[in-house]
């Protein structure tokens, strides 16, 4: 087939990079890839989280190079990710990127990606923290927040570098080469202390805590475009027009809603209920409402525990396969997981699978119930571990607050969703709504997506 004009969308998840090429004229992608990004590294604090910026780059341009000259069709890049963490870098990292090898000089030129997994922040330190003048709480893995930590306990991370961004931004940065970052409301509110109403920094309140407010990126609404890119990469063209970078979670949504009546259930390495609305309700205990496009919101129950939870079950039996001096490979154990034969018992194992806590209840960790002589198997654990995570979505967005914004509909997206039957039964039983599921390439289809609708005459 001949195609005219294509925006490519670039999604960096927390364990891979996704692209999507869209079809101006049809809105539809004609193709997708993902490469795992593997760019967990050691964190010099036992409750951090931190990536290598470059496993991240790697995969990233792993992703660019496949779909190969179609792509000098393109026309707009769209970019979204992983949204709350910080990486800091300086300005010769972006411009000397395209020209060099990643070697160990480049390395000092860009910190590691501190992730919204990050916990260093925790409960103790985060109470010495300004309170936010913001609907939006500041929670641990917040980018302000890892700021505030980094400068009392490593300021020399703050003093060897002159910016900061999410990874998507600087990934805008380094498409454009230019060092200074712009942030979308989207990734701002996404740090804490930013007010969406004001579309601004709480500056007097960072101000006076002595927060290096400099370094804080200038900030525009959802859809704007950034620049343009620097040079022809991969086949696509110099100049080709690149947009500020968004949430991956606003992205999820923009990719999959067709009416307002539609609630998103997306899980890939976290997991989210969301709908789209214009007015904030009164807050309650893990709903959250973040910027999504036009004055509207996104009311949001984010969960902590997603696929990350299900992951770290693999690996825990993968830990005791090798103990017992047996073995199997992690993509043989998925598959055998996901196909185990059903299990019924009078009294069923439920499995409480929040390891990683919650933003709002960050102390609360996971536990197993009702363990009898029969139900403790790798079928029925299995399945604890992914309907007790439905069911932890549930208790944060329950059921009725779903109807009462008048939602009649839950489409299903994210990886995690479209290859685990126990996970899809479980969304159809406890939230008893009529369940449609997506492609897996959301959120990188959704930022080509957003860009497409926010600047239609690129493509006219
Ligand atoms: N071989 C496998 N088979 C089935 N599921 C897997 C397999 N490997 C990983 N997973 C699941 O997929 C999850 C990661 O999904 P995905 O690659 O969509 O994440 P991501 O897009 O990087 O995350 P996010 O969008 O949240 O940043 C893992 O946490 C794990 O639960
Ligand atoms: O899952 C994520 C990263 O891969 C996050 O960006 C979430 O979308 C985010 O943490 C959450 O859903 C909103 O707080």
């Amino acid at each position: 087939m001949d195609f005219d004009k294509l925006i490519l969308g670039i999604d960096i998840g927390t364990s891979s990079v996704k692209i999507s090429l869209l079809d101006s004229s049809t809105s539809k992608s004609i193709y997708a890839k993902s490469v795992p990004t593997k760019a967990k590294t050691s964190s010099s604090h036992q409750k951090g989280d931190e990536q290598d910026v470059f496993n991240i780059l790697k995969a990233m341009q792993e992703c660019l190079k496949s779909p190969g000259k179609i792509m000098e069709k393109v026309k707009a890049i769209g970019i979204c990710g992983q949204m709350h963490g910080i990486v800091f870098w300086d300005e010769q990292f972006v411009q000397t990127f395209w020209d060099n090898e990643f070697t160990n000089e480049t390395k000092k030129l860009v910190s590691n990606l501190y992730t919204w997994q990050d916990a260093r922040t925790d409960l103790k330190f985060l109470t010495k923290l300004p309170k936010p003048r913001s609907h939006l709480k500041a929670y641990s893995g917040y980018g302000c927040n890892t700021i505030f930590w980094l400068k009392e306990n490593q300021p020399e991370i703050l003093s060897n570098f002159k910016h900061c961004g999410t990874i998507q931004d600087l990934i805008v940065s380094i498409l454009c080469n230019q060092g200074k970052p712009v942030m979308s409301t989207h990734n701002a509110a996404s740090w804490g202390y930013f007010d969406v109403i004001e579309c601004s920094w709480n500056t007097d309140i960072l101000i006076k805590a002595n927060f290096p407010v400099y370094l804080l990126p200038l900030v525009v609404q959802p859809g704007k475009i950034f620049g343009t890119l620097y040079e022809t990469i991969y086949h696509i063209p110099k100049g080709t027009v690149v947009g500020v970078a968004l949430g991956d979670l606003q992205c999820s949504v923009i990719a999959t809603l067709t009416s307002m009546t539609d609630a998103v259930i997306n899980i890939s390495t976290s997991a989210q209920v969301a709908f789209v609305t214009k007015i904030i309700e009164k807050q309650c205990d893990g709903v959250e409402y973040f910027p999504y496009y036009d004055n509207h919101f996104l009311a949001v129950a984010a969960s902590l525990n997603g696929g990350n939870v299900l992951d770290c079950f693999v690996r825990s039996v993968l830990s005791w396969v090798s103990a017992l001096g047996l073995n199997i490979t992690e993509d043989e154990l998925w598959n055998r997981l996901l196909h185990l034969p059903d299990e019924e018992h009078s009294t069923p194992l439920i499995v409480n699978p929040l390891i990683f806590g919650e933003r709002h209840d960050p102390t609360t960790f996971g536990s197993l119930i009702n363990v009898t002589n029969n139900n403790f198997t790798l079928s029925e654990l299995f399945s604890g571990f992914c309907k007790g995570l439905i069911n932890n979505l549930l208790k944060m967005m329950p059921r009725e607050m779903l109807l009462k914004a008048g939602i009649q509909r839950i489409i299903g997206s994210g990886s995690v969703i479209t290859r685990n039957h126990i996970i899809k039964k479980e969304i159809e039983n406890c939230f008893n709504l009529p369940l449609s599921l997506q492609m897996p390439e959301d959120s990188a289809f959704g930022v080509a997506l957003a860009l497409l609708k926010n600047n239609p005459h690129l493509f006219s």
